[in-house]
């Protein structure tokens, strides 16, 4: 079988020649947005020029803990998503128009569109401000109500969508996520026949660190109805007005 990384690198130095309009003599010119540049002061900002978006440990604290699932994720912007779960040894990849994949694998999201026969995945997040998890909790109680078959949470953003693209659940939400916990994820369920969709209907915005993904438009909107949204600080917003996640502090000095 090909190498789907090198093919990957291939295609992304090619869409890099062509954004920057360069001879095959002049080196490509790369952003990147990475969790750990950002926290240390770097821009969130996405322009023309092809981004790498990384996080390099999503689900820090399951990885903190030694719990369950851990994953790395690199998506260059609309192109492709890579999603490495590690202990489980699972590659999920998208290339935009070619399908999603795990190991090689073809990934299709559930064709299940009854509410009622779904499993929905969703994440506390880290924000430990009471008003904040007093809206996380009226959510989980709507959805529980809906009623839905299951809630489960695997303690990784991006782990939890590629559980959607590979058609084991149906749908995940979560409002704090970061555009590197579901910039390449997202490919990965769009690639594998499912939606996304922001917490209020209508198009996901990555920076705006809210997010539904699903198997179906139909899943999706009964969420759009059940959530309780709330809207934290953009990810391109400037540092300033960006806050610090309590659970990470306490994760950073571990
Ligand atoms: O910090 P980190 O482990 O990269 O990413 C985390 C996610 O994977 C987790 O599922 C989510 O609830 C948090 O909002 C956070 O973004
Ligand atoms: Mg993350
Ligand atoms: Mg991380």
């Amino acid at each position: 079988m090909a190498d789907p990384w090198e093919s990957t690198m291939d295609h992304a130095v090619a869409i890099a020649r062509k954004a920057g309009e360069t001879s095959s003599h002049v080196p490509v010119c790369f952003r990147f947005i990475g969790e750990e540049s950002v926290a240390a002061g770097e821009s969130c900002i996405l322009s023309d020029s092809p981004t790498w978006i990384i996080d390099p440990i999503d689900g820090t604290t399951n990885f903190v803990h030694t719990h369950l699932t851990v994953t790395s994720t690199l998506d260059l912007q609309v192109e492709f998503g890579v999603v490495y779960s590690c202990i489980e040894d699972k590659m999920f990849t998208a290339r935009r128009g070619r399908g999603a994949f795990c190991n090689g694998e073809p990934l299709q999201v559930s064709q299940q569109k009854a509410v009622e026969q779904a499993i929905v995945a969703t994440e506390f997040g880290s924000d430990r401000d009471p008003e904040v998890v007093d809206k996380i909790f009226q959510s989980l109680r709507n959805v529980l109500c809906l009623p839905v078959h299951g809630v489960r949470g695997a303690g990784s953003a991006a782990m939890n969508m590629c559980l959607v693209a590979s058609g084991c659940v149906e749908a995940y939400y979560e409002i704090g996520v970061h555009v590197w916990d579901v910039a390449a994820a997202s490919l990965i369920v769009s690639e594998a026949g499912g939606v996304l969709m922001d917490v209020e209907g209508g198009e996901v915005d990555l920076m705006s660190r809210r997010i539904i993904a699903a198997n179906s438009k139909t899943v999706a909107e009964r969420l759009v109805k059940t959530i309780v949204a709330f809207s934290p600080p953009r990810d391109d917003a400037a540092p300033s007005d960006r806050c610090e996640d309590s659970t990470h502090l306490s994760a950073r000095k571990v």
